[in-house]
């Protein structure tokens, strides 16, 4: 319902942009396209379905003991539920493999469609996308670090019929929720310590992808992404899918480049490399985390960064060759609540780039004019994109403002602190 007050709020805000030629009905318009994908790990903690007992492996890690996380398919899906009731919009959920909805004991080189059946009944019946992840971690056959890369051939099979698998899988999900899923590998395999060859893993890493994509999927489908990253938890001082071999990688075989936020030098940024990137991919797939100090996936919220990125996305066009995807994991706090902060601070980030008055700003740019340009922006970060905002939110059927907290505290108190 829209109250009064948001309703005159948004009129005064409607006037003050269309002062500058911005149409906020439009940018509305504009935003309700936008998918976000809601990646379910933040639900567990990266523990998944398909091995219980095992511990979370690849150099990545999730702190914290927050009471609630989800202990089957059916409760994650009841808190996803919970957090997709509380985000504007029809989104996506991004799966990995080792969150299967199955009594079977099966490998990680046995994973089937089958088993991700009511996935997709659920997603189909919330209208929601799918994507979806090769688990290339957690194994026992990863414990040595190494996977795709891995100098044991028999090592690199397993880990091959698995991402094979999992294309498969994707295209399920494409043809059966009518949206194209997006399949990410990310592998951890790297180093400790400094390496003697740096070529030949890479050599090995090549040539397992290259067997991975051998069948065609078709795009409308299933699009394959490659993940880069600088260095893991074990893997200091080399990766083997460094961002200059994913680069190479992606372009060469017509695959989309994942960009993880936390997966950089802490001074490089993403946001910078989109429009670089742009000029030669067909597409990019993001991964929107927030590293402190290192990728310490911590929840995204309204940062500088996140709100370059989204400006990127609007001024150069790119949102329809970027596909979004949040990637964070906190055990510290309340886990539906995370999905929501990052869902909505995205979303929140993305309308504020759509209510910047971009042509003006070019243009004082091409005239050299930094002063207003530097001027005009500071001043629009105070204009009253909030209320355009929560106008969204009422219009969406969405919780107002931090009215959704109140709802995340009684779901707790209902669901997640019964869960012992
Ligand atoms: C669980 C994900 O696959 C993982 O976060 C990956 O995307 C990553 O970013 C690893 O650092
Ligand atoms: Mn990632």
């Amino acid at each position: 319902m829209i109250t009064s007050e948001v309703q005159e709020a948004y009129e005064l805000a409607k006037k003050a942009y269309a002062k500058y030629g911005i149409d906020t009905d439009r940018v509305l318009d504009q935003l309700k396209n936008i998918k976000i994908s809601l990646h379910c790990w933040q639900g567990d903690d990266v523990r998944g379905f398909i091995n219980k007992d095992q511990a979370l492996t690849g150099g990545i890690a999730v702190t914290g003991n927050y009471p609630g996380a989800a202990r089957t398919p059916d409760e994650l899906r009841q808190d996803l539920e919970k957090a997709f009731s509380l985000i504007p919009g029809k989104h996506k959920l991004n799966l990995h493999a080792i969150y299967v909805d199955t009594d079977e004991k099966i490998d990680f080189d046995e994973i089937e469609p089958r088993h991700y059946q009511k996935w997709v009944e659920w997603a189909k019946e919330q209208g929601l996308g799918l994507d979806f992840n090769p688990t290339c971690f957690s194994h026992p056959k990863a414990d040595d670090g190494f996977t795709l890369s891995h100098p044991n051939k028999e090592i690199r099979d397993f880990w091959i019929e698995h991402c094979k698998r999992s294309r498969k899988i994707g295209e399920y999900f494409g043809k059966e929720t009518g949206q194209t899923c997006v399949t990410n590998i990310w592998i951890p395999d790297g180093y400790k310590d400094i390496p003697v060859d740096r070529l030949a893993p890479r050599k090995r890493l090549e040539e397992a992808l290259d067997e991975i994509f051998e069948e065609e999927i078709d795009p409308k489908f299933n699009l394959d992404a490659v993940e880069s990253k600088l260095f893991g938890i074990g893997s200091e001082s080399y990766v083997v899918g460094s961002h200059e071999f994913y680069i190479g990688y992606a372009l060469t075989r017509n695959k989309l480049i994942c960009l993880d936020m936390g997966h950089f030098h802490p001074t490089e940024t993403v946001s910078n490399k989109l429009s670089a990137l742009s000029l030669y991919s067909n597409g990019m797939l993001l991964h929107v985390s927030r590293p402190v100090r290192w990728d310490s996936d911590h929840v995204v919220i309204m940062d500088d960064e996140l709100q370059e990125i989204a400006r990127e996305l609007v001024v150069n066009n790119l949102l329809e060759k970027t596909y979004i995807g949040l990637d964070f994991f906190d055990g510290s706090i309340n886990r539906v609540a995370a999905w929501v902060i990052g869902a909505r601070s995205m979303l929140k980030a993305l309308l504020r780039a759509f209510l910047e008055p971009i042509e003006l700003l070019k243009e004082m740019e091409l005239k050299g004019d930094y002063t207003s340009r530097l001027a005009l922006r500071e001043e629009f970060k105070s204009y009253p994109f909030g209320a355009v905002w929560d106008y969204y939110c009422a219009s969406q059927g969405v919780p107002v403002r931090e009215e959704w907290l109140a709802e995340v505290k009684n779901y707790e108190k209902e669901v997640l602190l019964k869960r012992i």
